[in-house]
């Protein structure tokens, strides 16, 4: 009897650690909404006799509240609609309250930084400042800007509030980029070429044809006739109802679209864990499988939009990232020339933090396959472009010797493109770097002596 009670005991210990464990690692199917990754990483050291003497960060800014109100309000008219017909199930009168608090929460705080957007980007300032203690202890100017759009200045002022608690006191020269004259952190605004194909191209239809597979259609139908009835279903169907935004652009026209609304009120979730949401989680109306579906129907799009997209695109989704890179470059030799500031840092959106890492070709993010369906298979926002996602360039100099450098990806060092051969280990000579992607942006009419204006016009007339 004793034994027993011992094995019993064992047992139930063993079950408590195996949840732990799969709740610490449970995947959450977030695609571009997943929050920031930090998983500390040990760097390894810069040949001998060298210091790090510049940084260069491209980053999105950080975990966010929803970014309009869009699939709320769509949500919540549709569940209006159907509690006014007697068409709503008890489930779909849960969401419904759901829903309420979720409007009545991010009223005035749509688009901007959740708490945990603020603290991770607060925490990546302080990693660098600890991290590269030598060279910030120097007190040189840095950099810092971002875009038009309030979250991306937040995550700057956060990211340098991290980096002046580790103690650096140097001069910061803090900007941000006019709407529509931003070639750098929104070259996506102004190419007229990449518009074009973003709102017209063959990608759409194909990705509307992967979302209205079989699969996908009899999952929304299961997850929708959850919260409504099958009559309300047939409404939606006919084309009777639309559901839209407060552009009056249609967010939901059908099932399919209702329950990728749904998604996007699902992956925000995760976001808001340490605001006043936490109790809400949408992930109830959905089973793993259902997850993973809808997470590659949005990675499908970002994959064509912003990513490496099918091989007849010719890169047009990352090509527009030629003057990042070229001020990334330019950045690079001018302090290494002048030695006048020991950084810069750019905060932006997942649709320049998604096509930069591919136009850099970090690890497989350029590849472009045949199909949507393998695409999806292979390629997850994720793993480039989650929230607070960033790509570091550190420069290293040692007396008499030639400069060196690495890049970091979500702060874990990371080969460059492939056809570059390391110096030693994840360091690289700066003029090999410097010399490949300067033969990719000028291949595409972006020359490093040219100007923003010369970039804007590139922009407009060429992309
Ligand atoms: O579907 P939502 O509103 O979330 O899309 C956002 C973009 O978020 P993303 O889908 O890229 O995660 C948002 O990018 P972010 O990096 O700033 O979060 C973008 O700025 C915003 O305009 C929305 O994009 P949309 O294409 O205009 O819907």
């Amino acid at each position: 009897m004793r034994k027993t009670r011992i094995l019993l005991g064992f047992m139930l210990v063993l079950v408590m650690i195996c949840n732990v464990c799969f709740a610490a690692t449970e995947r959450l199917y977030l695609g571009s909404k997943t929050p920031y990754p930090y998983e500390k990483t040990e760097y390894t050291t810069p040949p001998a006799g060298y210091q790090p003497a510049f940084i260069y960060i491209a980053g999105r800014h950080g975990s966010r509240n929803l970014s309009s109100y869009k699939y709320d309000k769509a949500w919540f008219d549709l569940l209006t609609e159907a509690e006014k017909t007697g068409q709503i199930t008890k489930m779909g009168k849960t969401l419904k309250a759901e829903v309420q608090k979720i409007i009545e929460f991010e009223k005035d705080k749509y688009g901007d930084l959740s708490t945990m957007g603020k603290r991770e980007l607060f925490e990546i300032g302080k990693r660098s400042g600890e991290n590269f203690k030598s060279l910030y202890a120097t007190n040189k100017p840095i950099i810092a800007d971002a875009t038009y759009v309030t979250r991306s200045q937040q995550s700057r002022d956060g990211f340098l509030e991290g980096l002046k608690s580790t103690g650096y006191k140097g001069e910061i020269t803090i900007s941000f980029y006019e709407q529509g004259r931003d070639p750098y952190l929104r070259p996506y605004d102004i190419a007229t070429k990449y518009l074009a194909y973003e709102s017209n191209g063959q990608w759409n239809k194909d990705v509307e044809i992967f979302a209205k597979n079989e699969t996908a259609k009899a999952m929304s139908e299961r997850i929708f006739l959850q919260l409504v009835s099958p009559e309300f279903l047939a409404r939606l169907d006919s084309g009777e109802l639309k559901f839209t935004d407060t552009k009056n652009k249609t967010v939901i026209k059908n099932a399919a679209t209702a329950i990728s609304a749904l998604y996007e009120l699902y992956v925000i979730g995760p976001s808001l864990r340490e605001d006043g949401l936490k109790d809400i989680n949408m992930k109830k109306y959905f089973t793993n499988d259902e997850l993973e579906m809808f997470e590659r129907i949005q990675v499908a799009k970002e994959y064509h939009a912003q990513g490496p997209g099918a091989p007849d695109s010719n890169n047009i989704s990352t090509n527009i990232m030629a003057p990042l890179v070229k001020r990334m470059i330019v950045e690079v030799d001018t302090a290494l020339a002048k030695k006048d500031k020991i950084g810069v840092f750019s905060f932006s959106h997942a649709e320049t933090q998604i096509p930069l890492v591919c136009f850099l070709e970090v690890g497989n993010s350029h590849i472009q396959y045949a199909t949507t369906e393998e695409a999806v298979q292979k390629w997850n926002t994720a793993d480039f472009g989650p929230m607070a996602g960033n790509v570091q360039w550190i420069v290293y100099t040692a007396k008499g010797k030639e400069p060196l450098v690495k890049m970091l990806l979500l702060e874990k060092e990371i080969p460059f493109a492939k056809a570059l051969k390391p110096f030693q280990g994840t360091y690289y000579k700066w003029a090999d770097v410097k010399a490949y992607y300067t033969k990719k942006v000028e291949n595409l009419g972006i020359t490093t002596k040219s100007s923003i204006d010369d970039n804007m016009r590139s922009l407009i007339e060429k992309f």
